[in-house]
């Protein structure tokens, strides 16, 4: 991997840099890079909001955030002093009251780099682009930060791109998913491209299947409004897992340069073979989580959730079965599913290898789980290769699968970085390779779009599951089509 360039001195503006986002992720873990020597001494944060806050008011917020973060285990109060000197607020209302633009020229100080970050509603993004090229406060070497959701289907996401397009160049945008700044996902690339003993391996001649499950305990929380436009497959499938599944299917890059590694997603995604709507019920299942138990506490229905209306066929779950159609992967399905208040919260990409194509061993029962590797994003980062092993001991030969591990925490002595700490120094150096460009988001929209859509013309409910349990059966009807079990069955 490259090295990360000295930090530069830089103005970072967060547009909503007073809202939930902001004080759950983005200054925890600017914090954190503070403190591990990654912001320039002259680097400064300022938070654009309309609601008139001061300085000393963020700056305990701030405090209170960093506090209550878990990746931050003791706060170090030199490092706390620094770091809320670093920060200041501007009141600037995006639509409204044009006075805040001045102000907010005001705070930056000329020759430093210039980075926003808009952590607002959307609808406002290119509002915001808009101001800040009238006030004269985009340099050349200006960047921008996206946040999800970019966009809620190809025509929006278009407009919105278009809208930020017209300010920023594509080289100076920068659309989040954090996904791509989680450890284990960019070692995923390391285990593929750095390892030869995988690569011959790697095809539709000795993988039988791919699944890729982000699986989660929380429910929707207090973002009800927000999730019941969306629903699991804009919030999860159309941007984390299909960001897996092309890292997963994508052929070698020829350098681990931005535009090189970006290229060759976008193959994958144009490769998706679309779900024609006559599919769309034998490939896709739909779910929602009705109350139950989640470990050990009983949880409210999606639909008693605060925020939201009380009917509503928004699903929390997405079971689906995808075709990567090209030479490497033809017939192999790529199985993906997510869902909230799930039994378990696991993240992993499964590699299931075919079976031997002749086994000397005709009277032994060959275990279930034989043959597989699972790359776990979280928790308990690492990398499992499951083997069939003989079971010690005399008398009928016995197979067993037995997994080697590596776990991340044990071999290495180093914390990983947070998704959102390793994103925001990358965006700091200027180095966009763990970012989305605009032609892979509206690929991955192209693909989804027509599926959401047969949802709707066949205007079934969501199939329910109970809070705590692993999904709707409909899930395991669709894996089990070609006699496969979702992984976790196995180890139960
Ligand atoms: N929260 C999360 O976990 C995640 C959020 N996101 C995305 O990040 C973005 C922000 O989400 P979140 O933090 O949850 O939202 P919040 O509603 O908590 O915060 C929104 C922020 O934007 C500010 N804001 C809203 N309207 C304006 C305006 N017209 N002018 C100036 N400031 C404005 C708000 O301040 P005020 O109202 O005082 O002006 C506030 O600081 C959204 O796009 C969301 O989808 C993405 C992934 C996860
Ligand atoms: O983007 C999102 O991701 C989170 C899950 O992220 P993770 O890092 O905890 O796996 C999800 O809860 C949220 O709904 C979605 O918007």
């Amino acid at each position: 991997m490259p090295q990360q360039p000295a930090p530069r001195p830089t103005d970072l503006v967060v547009f909503g840099g007073t809202g939930d986002l902001s004080m759950r992720k983005l200054l925890p873990s600017l914090y954190l890079l503070d403190r591990d020597g990654h912001l320039s001494g002259e680097t400064r944060v300022i938070a654009v909001s309309r609601d008139g806050l001061t300085d000393a008011d963020l700056r305990d917020k701030a405090a209170s955030a960093v506090r209550g973060h878990s990746a931050v285990q003791v706060v170090e109060p030199d490092v706390l002093r620094r770091f809320r000197r670093r920060l200041s607020h501007v009141t600037v209302d995006v639509g409204g009251d044009p006075s805040g633009w001045a102000d907010l020229a005001a705070a930056l100080t000329p020759g430093r780099d210039r980075v926003f970050y808009l952590a607002v509603p959307p609808m406002i993004s290119g509002a915001i682009c808009r101001g800040l090229q009238d006030a004269g406060l985009v340099t050349p070497e200006s960047r921008v930060v996206m946040e999800k959701p970019l966009g809620r289907d190809l025509a929006s996401a278009q407009a919105v791109n278009d809208e930020v397009g017209a300010v920023f160049e594509e080289s100076r945008t920068y659309r989040i998913d954090h996904y791509l700044g989680k450890e284990t996902v960019q070692n995923l690339l390391v285990l593929r491209f750095a390892n030869v003993f995988l690569e011959p391996l790697w095809n539709s001649r000795w993988i039988d299947h791919v699944q890729i499950t982000a699986a989660e305990t929380v429910g929707v929380g207090g973002r009800r409004g927000y999730y019941d436009s969306s629903g699991a497959m804009r919030d999860m499938v159309q941007n984390h897992l299909l960001q897996l599944l092309c890292l997963t299917a994508m052929e070698p890059p020829a350098s681990y340069d931005r535009d090189a590694v970006r290229d060759e997603k976008l193959k994958v995604l144009q490769s998706l073979r679309p779900i024609p709507a006559a599919k769309v019920a034998e490939h896709t299942v739909r779910g929602q989580y009705t109350s139950g138990t989640v470990q050990g506490e009983d949880v409210l229905g999606y639909l008693d959730e605060a925020g939201g209306p009380p009917v509503s066929d928004t699903e929390t779950f997405v079971a689906l079965r995808a075709e990567v159609a090209n030479w490497r992967w033809a017939g192999v399905p790529f199985y993906l599913r997510t869902g909230k208040r799930m039994e378990r919260a696991r993240s992993e990409i499964v590699i299931r290898f075919r079976d031997v194509p002749h086994t000397i061993f005709p009277g032994a029962a060959a275990a279930s789980g034989a043959g597989s590797l699972v790359i776990r994003l979280q928790p308990d980062e690492g990398i499992h290769l499951t083997m069939l092993t003989k079971t010690p001991g005399a008398g009928a030969l016995r197979l067993r699968p037995v997994p080697l591990e590596l776990s991340f925490a044990d071999t290495f002595a180093t914390r990983s970085p947070e998704a959102y700490e390793r994103l925001l120094m990358d965006v700091l150096a200027g180095d966009s390779t763990l970012f989305m460009r605009r032609d892979e988001v509206e690929a991955a929209w192209r693909w989804v779009d027509p599926i959401i859509e047969a949802w709707q013309g066949l205007g079934t409910a969501p199939e329910t599951y109970p809070a705590g349990s692993s999904g709707p059966a409909g899930a395991q009807r669709l894996i089990g089509r070609t006699g496969n079990t979702w992984h976790e069955e196995e180890q139960a």
